[in-house]
């Protein structure tokens, strides 16, 4: 090697000296020209050899593309966040301790710097001393959590209406930190015998953002072939619907300019079975009516009819539509495909495509479907409304000679208003095309909802289409009891706050639930339940006023008569206009609407 170094370099030498004088040979300008050459030549060897080895190495591996939203993406990054040591994690800036880390810090109770230090420990300690698998290259962002911003809204009020107590504060300040490897950071997981290669990359080359929607994962498998990565795949995926029992998966419709695609939503926690309550029977029955369906593939193959069923849910806003179809979905451990005909860029082309890429077996929900097509205006038969208060956003005309009624809804801000057919681009017909589409998928739930059942066209709602209706009303007085004795039940009442769904879901799954509820909470229950008449008021609205106590089971129930004289109330418990509050006696925790969260007009009234 010195040889040829030594040779190339009198070569050059010779060459310059004539060019010259033919005398400069000094011994400084022979050394550095060596040590150029040297390094050149490295260089190329260097490359060289990667590039025979990765000849080599391609040649013997196979790889394959997934792109986000594929929901192939999703599974692998999941499968990697269990078990490749360094990938997306995400750890709580306020939490001392993450599940990963199954070790506890010392520094409880302190923040501030000593976070920063506790996420640079964990990854020192991670590539420390196994740091050939993982990634030395990270990226590292913060996202403020939702709890967060509810928090900030809370504290808005809270200045106004008195000092924020500790606990909140430190709500307000969750800061979420996400590790993941960076941009082209090859990462490595043991499969079986193999190592599979992972490696994240931009679609879009020239951004170095790291936008979802723009990855793509290059996976590989030095020896192996499509079959590795196949199994490989098929494991991600049984391993992501292993973890994702409790919960349920949400697509929905993403506009592009020449078509329209299932994304996937975040996975929502399972609403639990019990805690929607219909009238006795009603959830039984449909749920017996779907898995019947589900297990009748044959029978509709063999006489030639389209394995589909649909279901029109309609009635009373706040009944439980939406609740029941969710607990549904989680019951039938079915994926939620949503439609929106309202989105704005949907025609009947897109809406037609979109259907025919529905999975087989699945959930698809069309929700306010009345909203496509016509204006809210209706005719009810008399007797059906006379017994119903008039809810506030809507008006009574005079009954009609024919015996019906007209409910109007009352005109609304524009944020509120329906949006019309011409925005939206779907025609009736152009719908009714799409659910019968020939390469429409199998095995299909479609649920349609609507307040108002008499504006959608018969020929939507026919059997065949729309093959059970049922409808939502208000709530009745077994309705009430249930959803008192459910809310104030001791399993959810262990620390005066209810627990979320999923704890639920594993204490029942481990058989603890006391399902005998105390006599004394069924008995406030019957009490609560005596004051409310039958279909006066929906079971939000019932829920709403219960928010009010949540730990006060006693005084709900003492309350309540005067509640329901009072015209059951669902306005807000604070009204903060003007920049003044207009009930300060009442507690923050009075703002929260049914499901929890905070009144935003409030809010929004108090800021501006
Ligand atoms: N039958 C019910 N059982 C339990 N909770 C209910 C029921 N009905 C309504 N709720 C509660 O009221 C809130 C609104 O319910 P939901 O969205 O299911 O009503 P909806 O009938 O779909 O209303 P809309 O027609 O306005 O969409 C939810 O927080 C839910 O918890």
């Amino acid at each position: 090697m010195l040889w040829v170094l030594n040779y190339i370099s009198e070569f050059f030498l010779s060459l310059f000296a004539r060019g010259r004088t033919g005398s400069l040979r000094s011994a400084t300008l022979s050394d550095g020209l060596r040590i150029i050459l040297a390094t050149t030549f490295f260089a190329f060897a260097q490359r060289t050899v990667n590039s025979a080895f990765k000849v080599f190495t391609d040649g013997l591996s196979v790889t394959a593309e997934i792109h986000a939203p594929d929901e192939i993406y999703y599974w692998i990054e999941a499968y990697l966040l269990k078990h490749s040591s360094v990938s997306n994690i995400s750890l709580d800036l306020d939490k001392q301790s993450s599940p990963d880390l199954g070790q506890k810090e010392d520094n409880e109770g302190e923040r501030g710097d000593d976070d920063y230090w506790y996420i640079f420990k964990y990854i020192w300690e991670t590539i420390w001393p196994t740091g050939k698998t993982i990634p030395r290259t990270l990226t590292i962002s913060s996202k403020r959590t939702k709890t967060h911003l509810d928090a900030q809204k809370k504290r808005v009020l809270k200045r106004r209406l008195g000092d924020m107590t500790e606990k909140e504060v430190d709500e307000g300040r969750k800061i979420r930190i996400n590790i993941r490897p960076s941009l082209d950071v090859v990462q490595r997981v043991q499969f079986g015998n193999r190592i599979i290669q992972v490696k994240t990359q931009n679609t879009d080359s020239r951004s170095r953002l790291m936008d979802e929607e723009k990855r793509t994962l290059i996976i590989s498998s030095f020896l192996g072939t499509p079959t590795t990565l196949m199994s490989f795949i098929r494991t991600a995926k049984d391993e992501y619907y292993v973890n994702s029992s409790s919960y349920v998966s949400i697509y929905s419709a993403h506009m592009r300019s020449y078509a329209c695609e299932w994304i996937k939503g975040p996975t929502r926690n399972i609403r639990p079975w019990e805690s929607v309550i219909l009238p006795t029977g009603v959830k039984e029955s449909l749920l017996k009516d779907c898995q019947d369906f589900l297990d009748e593939h044959d029978f509709y193959l063999k006489r030639g009819v389209p394995h589909r069923r649909g279901y029109l849910l309609y009635g009373e806003p706040g009944s439980g539509k939406s609740s029941f179809i969710s607990a549904l979905a989680a019951k039938l451990k079915l994926d939620i495909h949503i439609v929106s005909l309202g989105t704005r860029g949907m025609d009947d082309d897109k809406l037609n495509s979109l259907l025919q890429d529905c999975p087989d077996k699945c959930l698809l929900l069309m929700e306010d479907i009345d909203c496509a097509f016509k204006s809210r205006s209706v005719s009810r038969p008399a007797e059906e409304t006379s017994n119903l208060p008039i809810p506030e956003n809507m008006e009574h005309e005079q009954p009609k000679s024919n015996g019906t009624t007209i409910v109007k809804r009352k005109k609304m801000s524009s944020s509120h208003t329906a949006p019309d057919h011409s925005s939206t681009g779907i025609t009736l017909s152009g719908l009714l095309n799409a659910i019968d589409g020939v390469g429409s998928s199998e095995g299909r739930l479609l649920f349609c909802t609507t307040n108002w059942k008499e504006h959608i066209d018969e020929a939507l709602s026919r059997p065949g289409r729309c093959d059970v209706w049922v409808e939502f009303r208000y709530a009745t007085q077994q309705q009430a009891r249930e959803l008192f004795v459910y809310f104030y039940s001791a399993r959810h009442l262990s620390d005066g706050i209810q627990k979320s769904p999923k704890d639920l879901v594993e204490v029942k799954i481990n058989g603890h639930v006391d399902q005998t509820e105390s006599e004394e909470l069924q008995t406030m229950g019957k009490r609560f339940a005596s004051a409310i008449p039958d279909y006066t008021v929906s079971v939000s609205a019932l829920q709403g006023y219960l928010m009010r106590y949540k730990r006060d089971p006693v005084t709900a129930v003492e309350e309540v008569q005067d509640w329901v004289l009072g015209g059951c109330s669902q306005s807000p418990s604070i009204a903060i206009g003007n920049g003044a509050v207009q009930n300060q006696s009442i507690s923050v925790n009075r703002l929260a609407n049914g499901d929890g969260s905070i009144n935003g007009d409030a809010i929004l009234q108090e800021e501006a």
